[in-house]
C-alpha cells in the first residue's frame, strides 16, 4: 500500500504559492526525509496531509484514503510531532501522554512511552518546566502513542542534544523495524542521511529531487574532492595537475592538495603528481556529503527568491490556535489553517 500520496497539490496563500502542483509517494514502511530551506514548503505540505491545511488544488491520500473524507480515521492511525508543539504549562508531562493515549482510545502505558524518550525522571514535572529538547520528547512520547502505521515528524530534532538526536533516530529506526512508515522533515542533515530510505527536496514549493541519498550523490555526478598529502608539490606540479582532463580546481593547504575530479581522474591525479617527482604521501577521497547535495539541488537562482518577502506575507487565514497541539486524534475534521 502507498502510505502517502499526492497529486497535483498546490497550496496558495494571499500573495504566496507555498506548494505548487506537487506529486509525491511514500511507500509503506519507508522512512522518508523531506528536506528544504526556509520557507520551501515543508510544514505547508504536511499541514495538508494532516488536513490542518486544505489545498487550492489537488488530492491528498493517506495510508490509502483521502484525508479530506477519512481524515478522523487517518488520524487515530497516525502519530504526530508537529512544528513548534506547545505544552499546557501546568500538566506534568505523564498527564500529556495520558491524554494522548485516552483520545487515540489506546492502552499504552504512559510511562513505559515516557521511558522510551527519556523523560521517566520527569515524568510528575510540569510540562511548562521542561526545556526545548525535552518538550520535543514529550511530543515524540505522543506522537507513538497506539503504535502508529505512519509517524510525521516536523523538524523531530528540533532543540535535541546530541544524545537527544541519536535517540530520535534509534527510535526512527525502531519505529520502521516495527512497519511503519516515517515521514519528516529536517533542516539536520546528518539525522536525514543516517536514516532515511528516501529523501525529497522541496525548493520553492517544487520536488527538485527525489532518490535515496546515494542516488542523489550519482544524480549530482561523479565529482569528488580528493585531498592528497603532498609536501613537495610546487607551482608547476600544482599547475600540472590542474590542466589534468577531468579537473575541475585545485587548491593547496598547508602540504596538501585539495582536487575537485571526475571519479575516474584520481588515478591521473596521483600518477601526474610522481612523475613531477612529488612524493605522495597518503591520498584520500571525500564524497559529497548530504549537505554539499543539499546546497547542489537548493542553490541557484530560484532559491535565492525572497525569503524575506514571503516570511514577511501576512497570514491570509484564521489565526492559530493557543490551544496546546494535541496528537491530532480530534474527532472533529481539521481544516482550520495554521498560521505561521
Ligand atoms: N498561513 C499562512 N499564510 C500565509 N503564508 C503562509 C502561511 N503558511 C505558510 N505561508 C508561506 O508559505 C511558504 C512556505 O512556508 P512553509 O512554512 O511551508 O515552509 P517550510 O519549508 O516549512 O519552512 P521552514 O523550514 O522555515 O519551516 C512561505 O513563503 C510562508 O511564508
Amino acid at each position: 500500500m502507498t502510505a502517502i500520496e499526492l497529486r497535483g497539490v498546490t497550496k496558495e496563500f494571499a500573495g504566496v504559492t507555498a506548494v505548487r502542483d506537487l506529486d509525491l509517494t511514500v511507500e509503506d514502511g519507508e522512512v522518508y526525509g523531506f528536506l528544504g530551506p526556509n520557507g520551501a514548503g515543508k510544514s505547508t505540505t504536511i499541514d495538508m496531509l494532516l488536513d490542518l491545511v486544505r489545498p487550492t488544488a489537488g488530492t491528498v491520500r493517506v495510508l490509502g484514503a483521502d484525508v479530506a473524507t477519512d481524515g478522523v480515521a487517518i488520524r487515530r492511525r497516525t502519530g504526530v510531532l508537529p512544528d513548534g508543539f506547545s505544552v499546557y504549562d501546568r500538566l506534568s508531562g505523564r498527564k500529556h501522554v495520558e491524554f494522548a493515549v485516552e483520545s487515540k482510545d489506546a492502552a499504552d502505558d504512559p510511562d513505559a512511552l515516557l521511558a522510551r524518550v527519556g523523560l521517566a525522571d520527569a515524568a510528575d514535572r510540569d510540562a511548562g518546566a521542561y526545556s526545548k529538547g525535552m518538550r520535543q520528547r514529550l511530543a515524540l512520547a505522543m506522537a507513538l502513542v497506539d503504535d502508529p502505521d505512519l509517524l510525521v515528524l516536523d523538524e523531530p530534532s528540533a532543540g535535541l542534544d546530541p544524545a537527544g538526536a541519536k535517540e530520535m533516530r534509534e527510535i526512527v529506526r525502531a519505529e520502521a523495524e516495527r512497519g511503519a512508515t516515517v515521514f519528516f522533515s529536517s533542516h539536520i542533515l546528518e539525522q536525514v542521511d543516517a536514516v532515511c530510505d528516501r529523501v525529497g527536496i522541496l525548493r520553492d514549493g517544487e520536488l527538485v529531487a527525489e532518490d535515496s541519498v546515494e542516488g542523489l550523490r550519482e544524480t549530482v555526478g561523479g565529482e569528488e574532492t580528493l585531498e592528497v598529502a603532498a609536501a613537495g608539490a610546487d607551482d608547476e606540479a600544482v599547475a600540472t595537475v590542474r590542466a589534468l582532463d577531468g579537473v575541475s580546481g585545485v587548491t593547496r593547504d598547508g602540504d596538501e592538495l585539495v582536487v575537485n575530479c571526475d571519479s575516474d581522474a584520481k588515478t591521473a591525479v596521483i600518477g601526474a603528481l610522481e612523475e613531477a617527482g612529488v612524493a605522495v604521501a597518503d591520498f584520500h577521497t571525500r564524497e559529497a556529503s548530504l549537505e554539499d547535495l543539499f546546497l547542489a539541488y537548493t542553490e541557484g537562482d530560484a532559491a535565492t527568491r525572497d525569503a524575506d518577502s514571503a516570511a514577511s506575507t501576512p497570514a491570509d487565514d484564521e489565526p492559530a490556535d493557543d490551544e496546546p497541539t494535541d496528537d491530532g486524534t480530534d474527532d472533529e475534521p481539521a481544516a482550520e489553517e495554521v498560521d505561521r
